[in-house]
């Protein structure tokens, strides 16, 4: 009797969703969402970008209210009006945007979070010794300022589990880690799932769906069109499912002539002290970047990639003018502006506050970024802001980006993940840039899109621009790339044209071994 009650219990799903509706203005994000979750189950939510995956957790989080319709906690309705009662729940969240602040250590921001009043080290002592046992080691007392994008969703992630939770919703959580880095989480996320805890886990990647999860809900355009067992699908079934028809696959030809064509971008001797003492010093880097070709970037996470990113675009300047060469301009001492002059394009890794600012309309930080280059079509005389022109130019580029949103002309903050860095990319290609650098271009970008932003980089490098792609997704490097170069320790390799590179190569040199040398140190730096 008592093992009867014992498995009926068990029977009910830890999370039950029925109806769940959020209306943002004419746009219904969420359209009566079901779902269950099961206890030790690994759920994964899949979708094209803007089909309310985000806007759904964020109601399981109590970070958003719904509309209509109900959660259920243990076969209990409940009502999540506040992170603070999820937490209480026991529902943990690692968020897309992380929310640290830099200036604090990451003990300091997990003190923060946690409002126990535990001594600073007391809370230090126990995140180290989680975030060990549990794979993912992490320095509590460094400056989150300090810390590469995988370091801080390492914290996000230590912040979580220490509040004990026993369901868990990851955001994109390996979007930004190296293919080590992401291994390390998944062992931690089967951990997890055999100590009986439940996790809700949104992924574009498909691949990894298939590995880690039980079962998957798919949405599209808000609504749920299938549940299913992603380790019976392919990942090309999958992303049928999410986009409703076939994805493209990426063409690159091979660059016709570019050995003898003219150098857009040079680094030479590019060599940085580290600004703090968590920073990485760039070493001696030299590169040329050609018309017609598209070179990739590959590394862990915080082996100076965003150091060198800072160099080339001007957002840090150099004391010597010849580092950074832009069409044959000597640009190390130019602003970031003064670089766009000549012609240079950039996408920083951080798509909300860096490349664009969350509160101004989409139209604004249009005219934010390129005020100066296109002075001639967006201002008139006087400084006068042609606001006719410059919507005109962001209704291209949300056209020619398909941008999903629900206003015409919303706020950065108010697009989905992958929606927004559709737009900033859109922004930088639309201006046909000379040099285009971008660092991570389909960060949180689903399928279809990344296959679309992946072309428009290969198009642009063929019709006559020099493109520069640092990504820790090695497989998009892969399928972009001309020749591929690898950031070590602040040190770049020579880069490896891409007939004669493959995966061990590069891992190994990811790794800091001397190309030839074979043995395995594929330990992140
Ligand atoms: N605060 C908001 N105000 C207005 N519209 C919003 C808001 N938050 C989300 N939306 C809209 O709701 C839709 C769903 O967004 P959501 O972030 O849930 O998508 P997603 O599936 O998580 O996408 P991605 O994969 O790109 O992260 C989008 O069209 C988005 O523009």
């Amino acid at each position: 009797m008592g093992g009867n009650v014992a498995a009926q219990h068990d029977a009910v799903p830890l999370l039950g969703v029925r109806g769940l509706t959020k209306i943002f203005g004419s746009l219904t994000a969420c359209d009566h969402i079901d779902l269950t979750i099961a206890k030790g189950e690994v759920h994964a939510l899949l979708g094209e970008n803007g089909a309310g995956k985000s806007t759904l957790v964020k109601m399981l989080f109590g970070s958003l209210e719904p509309h209509s319709g109900d959660i259920l906690w243990n076969g209990e309705p409940v009502r999540i009006t506040s992170p603070g009662v999820a937490k209480t729940l026991g529902i943990g969240m690692v968020f897309q945007h992380f929310s640290l602040f830099e200036a604090l250590t990451a003990a300091e921001n997990i003190a923060l979070s946690l409002d126990d009043g535990s001594p600073i080290s007391t809370i230090a002592a126990k995140a180290r010794a989680l975030s060990y046992s549990y794979g993912l080691p992490l320095d509590p007392d460094s400056l989150v300022g300090d810390l590469s994008v995988g370091e801080r969703q390492r914290i996000e992630i230590i912040r979580c589990l220490l509040q004990t939770p026993q369901l868990i919703i990851l955001d994109e959580p390996t979007s930004v880690l190296t293919p080590q880095e992401a291994n390390r989480l998944f062992e931690t996320l089967e951990r997890l799932r055999s100590e009986g805890k439940s996790i809700l886990y949104i992924s574009h990647r498909l691949e990894e769906v298939k590995r880690l999860c039980d079962r998957a809900t798919v949405l599209r355009h808000g609504k749920v069109v299938g549940h299913c067992n992603p380790r019976e699908e392919t990942a090309s079934s999958l992303a049928r499912m999410m986009v409703g028809n076939e994805v493209k696959a990426v063409v690159r030809e091979p660059a016709e002539g570019v050995e003898t064509a003219a150098v857009l971008l040079e680094i030479r001797k590019l060599s940085r002290k580290p600004a703090t003492p968590f920073s990485v010093p760039l070493k001696d880097i030299d590169l040329d970047v050609r018309a017609g070709e598209v070179i990739g970037i590959a590394g862990v996470a915080g082996n100076g990639q965003g150091e060198f990113f800072e160099a080339i675009s001007g957002e840090v300047q150099q004391p010597d003018a010849a580092s950074v060469r832009i069409r044959g301009k000597d640009a190390g001492k130019l602003s970031i502006t003064g670089r766009r002059l000549l012609g240079a394009a950039f996408v920083p890794e951080e798509r909300l506050g860096h490349g664009a600012a969350p509160g101004m309309k989409l139209s604004e930080n249009l005219l934010l970024s390129r005020h100066a280059t296109d002075a001639r079509s967006f201002l008139g005389s006087g400084g006068t802001i042609k606001s006719a022109v410059i919507s005109g130019a962001a209704q291209r580029i949300i056209q020619a980006m398909d941008v999903r949103k629900s206003a015409p002309d919303p706020e950065a903050a108010s697009l989905s993940g992958g929606n927004l860095q559709k737009f900033i990319v859109g922004r930088e290609l639309d201006r046909k840039p000379t040099v285009m650098v971008v660092n991570q271009p389909t960060w949180g970008v689903d399928a279809g899109a990344a296959a679309h932003i992946r072309q428009a980089l290969i198009e642009l490098a063929r019709s006559g621009s020099a493109v520069l792609v640092i990504s820790q997704d090695l497989d998009e490097l892969f399928e972009i790339s001309d020749a591929i170069a690898v950031m070590h320790h602040g040190q770049l390799s020579k880069p490896l044209p891409i007939a004669e590179a493959d995966f061990e190569t590069i891992g190994l040199l990811m790794g800091g071994a001397e190309p030839g040398r074979t043995e395995h140190p594929l330990e992140p730096a």
